[in-house]
């Protein structure tokens, strides 16, 4: 159980509430691709990731950027229960994905880094420690169904 002041809620709902997921989401998958490349081995199925330019051109990445966003879309409207809320997501990434848990927080940090991209100097170290404390917990409730 997370404890979250009104503070926190807020800067998250108002951080999110200027994210475009159409936007950001594809930019996010299609980072996380290029920067740590294994992960490319989950995609088998989204045709060619073979360059930069084909990843970021590729429209089922682009497509699937949208879904992940979508599914955080689900955390910053349930925030008192973030565990709960990505039960089942947790179980279908550990069962039947088989998606190593450490990518969870490398998708959360590239995404923060395009976030930050996207805000410049509004993303305040303020803002930041409460969009990673925000990210950690997502991370930890992707993870929680692996033990
Ligand atoms: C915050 C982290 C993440 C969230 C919220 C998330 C969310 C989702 C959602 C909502 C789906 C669709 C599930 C369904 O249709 O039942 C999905 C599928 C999938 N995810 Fe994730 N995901 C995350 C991280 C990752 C990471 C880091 C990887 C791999 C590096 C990954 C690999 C996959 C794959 C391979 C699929 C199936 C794609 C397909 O064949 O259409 N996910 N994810």
């Amino acid at each position: 159980m997370v404890d979250w002041t009104d503070t926190e809620k807020s800067t998250i709902s108002a951080v999110w509430g200027k994210v475009d997921i159409n936007e950001v989401g594809p930019l996010a998958l299609g980072r996380v691709l290029i920067v740590y490349p294994w992960t490319q081995r989950y995609f088998g199925s989204f045709g060619d990731v073979s360059t930069p330019a084909a990843i970021m051109g590729n429209p089922k990445v682009a497509a699937h950027g949208k879904v992940v966003c979508g599914a955080l879309d689900k955390a910053v409207k349930n925030m008192g229960n973030i565990l709960a809320t990505y039960k089942s997501l947790s179980e279908t990434h550990a069962n039947k994905l088989f998606v190593d848990p450490e990518n969870f927080r490398v998708l959360a940090d590239v995404l923060t880094i395009v976030v930050a991209a996207k805000f410049g100097a509004s993303f305040t170290p303020e803002i930041q420690a409460t969009w990673q404390k925000f990210m950690k917990v997502v991370v930890a409730a992707m993870g929680s169904r692996y033990f």
